[in-house]
């Protein structure tokens, strides 16, 4: 049986934008985020607390974060996510009690030679420096996700194998984390394979953490995310608009994008607390800022059809 609800964390202001190669205005960052909550979006990935010389698009995230707690205000229920993948990207992230994230997001990967291109240091050295992010952390009363990169596939290694998966989704249990996400980085799984690896990461974590990531490049992103249904995950990131790419993935384009979840939701009787039309009106601002339409295909349709009779 399908779930019920499904919960959907929004990553399109950073994982979405991270590899945009102009820079995008603050402003326009927290606005999008401010535009998300009105959409009901109650998880939202705001930001990037690392080396703004390997990811200049997040070289702002303190200030990002002081415009969306400030300027259209932290709202109640809301949980706003970074990632931090170390110390240092820790301790900036909590530096202002005012600005605070309610989650942290430590990312590592199923393939070594993604670790390295991502993050510069082995699989078994991301643990090391993730063991005392996920302790403080805690201490300071946050909830820790931990996203699992390459689950499918690597850019620098091809097929990653279920074992490999279960290899990392173990350290990352023993570390502590509250919630593991299952990252198709580069868009190359197909249901059955994301069965298998989900099915590794659920032998560890319960259902209810446990998360699918899925990139859209070769178009399989929502049949997997059908396919983790069918196992009863109901947690997903999605990508307004269908924003994104990895800058360490050459060639991977965006997570499925938000508006073709809600719209696939919607048609199976699924509850999401997603107003799909405002969404689609988040995905329409961010996509005027980077000049170009949106990826998703819904939010395209949509938009269509709001245009007088006559006009494309
Ligand atoms: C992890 C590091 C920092 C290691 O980078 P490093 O060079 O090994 O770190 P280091 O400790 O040797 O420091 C080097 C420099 O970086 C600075 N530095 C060090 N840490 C920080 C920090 N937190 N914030 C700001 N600055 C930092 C540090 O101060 C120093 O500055 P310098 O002395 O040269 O001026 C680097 O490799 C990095 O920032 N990588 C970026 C990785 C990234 O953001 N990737 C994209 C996100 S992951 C993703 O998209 C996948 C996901 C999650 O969506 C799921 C999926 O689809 O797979």
């Amino acid at each position: 049986m399908l779930p019920t609800h499904v919960t959907l964390v929004e990553v399109g202001p950073r994982d979405g934008l991270q590899n945009e190669a102009q820079p995008v205005a603050t402003a326009d960052k927290a606005r999008l985020v401010g535009l998300l909550q009105d959409a009901g979006l109650t998880q939202i990935e705001v930001t990037s607390f690392v080396s703004p010389k390997w990811v200049p698009q997040m070289a702002d995230s303190t200030a990002v974060m002081a415009a969306v707690m400030g300027s259209i205000e932290r709202r109640p229920g809301v949980r706003y996510s970074v990632l931090t993948p170390n110390l240092k990207g820790l301790e900036a992230a909590l530096a202002d009690p005012a600005t605070r994230p309610d989650e942290v997001v430590v990312f590592g990967a199923a393939s070594e030679a993604f670790s390295q291109r991502n993050i510069n240091c082995s699989v078994a050295e991301s643990i090391e420096r993730f063991a005392p992010v996920v302790q403080a952390a805690h201490v300071a009363g946050l909830r820790v996700r931990a996203a699992l990169s390459c689950a499918l596939g690597c850019p620098y290694e091809g097929e990653v194998s279920p074992d490999a998966v279960e290899r990392v989704v173990r350290l990352f249990k023993d570390l502590g984390v509250d919630h593991l996400g299952v990252a198709d980085t580069i868009g190359v799984g197909t249901p059955r394979r994301v069965q298998a690896a989900m099915e590794r990461a659920l032998k560890h974590f319960p259902l209810g953490e446990v998360s699918g990531h899925f990139h859209d490049t070769y178009g399989q992103a929502l049949a997997n995310v059908y396919a983790c249904l069918e196992m009863g995950v109901h947690v997903f990131d999605a990508s307004v608009a269908g924003l994104g790419g990895c800058p360490y993935a050459k060639g991977a384009t965006g997570n499925v994008a938000t508006e073709d979840v809600v719209y696939l939701l919607q048609g199976l009787g699924i509850e999401t607390g997603i107003n799909l039309d405002r969404l689609v009106d988040a995905g329409a601002f961010i996509s005027q800022v980077l000049g170009r339409p949106p990826v998703s295909r819904v939010a395209r349709a949509v938009l269509a059809k709001r245009q007088p009779p006559g006009q494309a």
